[in-house]
């Protein structure tokens, strides 16, 4: 049935109260940030706390909204958002996001008085499982997506129900600091609000290790598989590569993915090396690792570590100029980690001496706390030496020249830069005259495979690698 007069608020009333029949068990939780504001014309109004209820509202409910709005008006729906941490008229009461964890319901009486009884809990008060040892800070809202991470982080959504075609096992792979441990956070924050009573249990390698001990020490075994395969419906494994060697580990995890994969609940798993490379696993494991999909995580390239540095500083309430965050990202290239490391540090610091975190400041912070050439070096300093030692100028190495001497000795450039500066290939491509990720990648993997095989080629690299060691 339509409206016939299209009566805006009348007619976002009835299409919410069908958004919250489907979904009555978080609809609190996220329309307590969000506000009506208008509809016109099919033009919906809506104001949003901030940009994590935004993003969810967007992907979770707007279309049972805005399909009801069509149906009642016959209008095409668009949603027009604002961002506003303070809403006057929020459409629902917030439900606390904070989890209510089993402690937290015992009523402790703190005086002389009889304690009262216990009253029922209401519904949306149920037990979670959200895992301890998360942290809040780690969200897909404060995770920096570039093309080095892109496929990881579409994954971990999908991983976590958020639309998407879904993989079972999630592998994620990538060197330290690079943001794995951050997205199976980011997914085990977002099952657990979208689906407050799911079993999530996210553990490090190790720590499934110790409890597999302490369960076989203790003849707990049964109490550890109902744990981990049963009770379970989202397992998030961090750094899987602990398990290299471990033999029984090995045999118990095999059997828990299987009952869980069975089941079809989600499995993530994080590793700093992609599964065929992970040493002393059962290759029944490895085989099983890539049976969903393997998502790599590469260094970030320039343009994502300006952009981390500056959300980490938004996060942090740090004033950053674009100049500094800038050259932040320039001088701290192959570890995030590292990167926020060096911003909390100069925070810190600028606080201390009362001075502003600007670029000079930056500059001599930096300069007095790194080992200097390690950190420094720059893909021109990397070109200037291959020059120097194939005897070419350096405008050749960006040139379009095929011709082989120049081609190789830029192609032994690519490899240096991304063995000791950890540069991105498309980030590399950029440096070389505008070319391709794919150019890139081709000459890195022919120099790996030519210092392995080539005496000649072997030797020119380690004459390289001690000119640059020496600079
Ligand atoms: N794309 C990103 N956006 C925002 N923050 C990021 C991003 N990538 C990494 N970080 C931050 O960098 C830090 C290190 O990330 P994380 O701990 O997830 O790394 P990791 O890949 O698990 O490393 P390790 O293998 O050493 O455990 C964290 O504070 C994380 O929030």
């Amino acid at each position: 049935m339509t409206i016939p007069k299209h009566e805006p608020r009348e007619v976002f009333d009835r299409a919410i109260e069908h958004t919250r029949a489907l979904s009555p068990a978080t609809f609190d939780q996220w329309f307590g940030g969000v506000q009506f504001d208008d509809l016109t014309d099919g033009v919906l109004t809506l104001r949003v706390q901030n940009e994590f209820v935004l993003e969810w509202v967007r992907d979770n409910f707007l279309p049972a909204l805005t399909d009801k709005i069509r149906e009642l008006t016959g209008w095409s729906v668009q949603v027009a958002w604002t961002v506003d941490q303070n809403l006057d008229a929020p459409i629902a009461q917030r439900v606390e996001l904070t989890p209510v964890r089993p402690r937290a319901l015992v009523v402790r009486p703190t005086s002389a008085a009889p304690a009262p009884a216990p009253r029922p809990e209401p519904a949306l008060r149920r037990v979670p499982s959200m895992p301890d040892d998360l942290n809040p800070k780690h969200t897909f809202a404060s995770f920096v997506v570039g093309p080095s991470n892109q496929l990881a982080h579409a994954a971990a959504i999908a991983a976590a129900g958020g639309g998407g075609r879904r993989y079972n096992p999630l592998f994620i792979c990538g060197g330290t600091g690079l943001g794995k441990t951050h997205l199976m956070h980011a997914i085990a924050h977002r099952v657990f609000e979208g689906r407050p009573d799911a079993r999530i249990i996210y553990v490090s390698a190790e720590k499934f290790t110790n409890d597999f001990i302490t369960a076989i020490q203790h003849h707990r075994m049964d109490e550890f598989r109902t744990r981990y395969r049963s009770s379970c419906d989202v397992l998030l494994v961090d750094d899987i590569q602990f398990l290299a060697g471990r033999e029984q580990t090995q045999e118990e995890f095999f059997h828990t993915f299987n009952a869980l994969h069975t089941l079809d609940r989600q499995i993530v798993v994080t590793s700093d090396k992609y599964p065929q490379n992970l040493e002393r696993m059962e290759e029944r494991l490895v085989s099983r690792f890539s049976w969903g999909l393997v998502a790599d995580i590469q260094v970030p390239e320039l343009e994502t570590r300006v952009a981390i540095v500056r959300n980490k500083a938004a996060l942090e309430g740090i004033a950053l100029t674009d100049d500094v965050a800038l050259y932040l990202a320039q001088m701290v290239r192959s570890n995030v980690r590292e990167l926020e490391g060096t911003l909390i540090r100069l925070a810190a610091k600028s606080s201390l001496t009362g001075r502003p975190v600007d670029l000079p400041f930056a500059r001599a912070e930096i300069t007095a706390t790194s080992p200097p050439r390690a950190q420094m070096m720059s893909v021109e300093d990397i070109q200037r030496a291959v020059c120097h030692h194939f005897h070419l100028r350096s405008i050749d190495l960006t040139s379009k020249d095929r011709h082989k001497s120049v081609a190789f000795a830029r192609h032994v450039a690519m490899y240096l830069c991304k063995q000791r500066l950890k540069c991105s290939f498309p980030e590399i491509g950029r440096a070389f005259g505008n070319r391709d990720h794919t150019t890139v990648m081709s000459a890195v993997r022919k120099i790996e495979a030519q210092r392995d095989s080539d005496p000649q080629v072997r030797a020119h690299l380690e004459a390289l690698e001690k000119k640059l060691a020496d600079e």
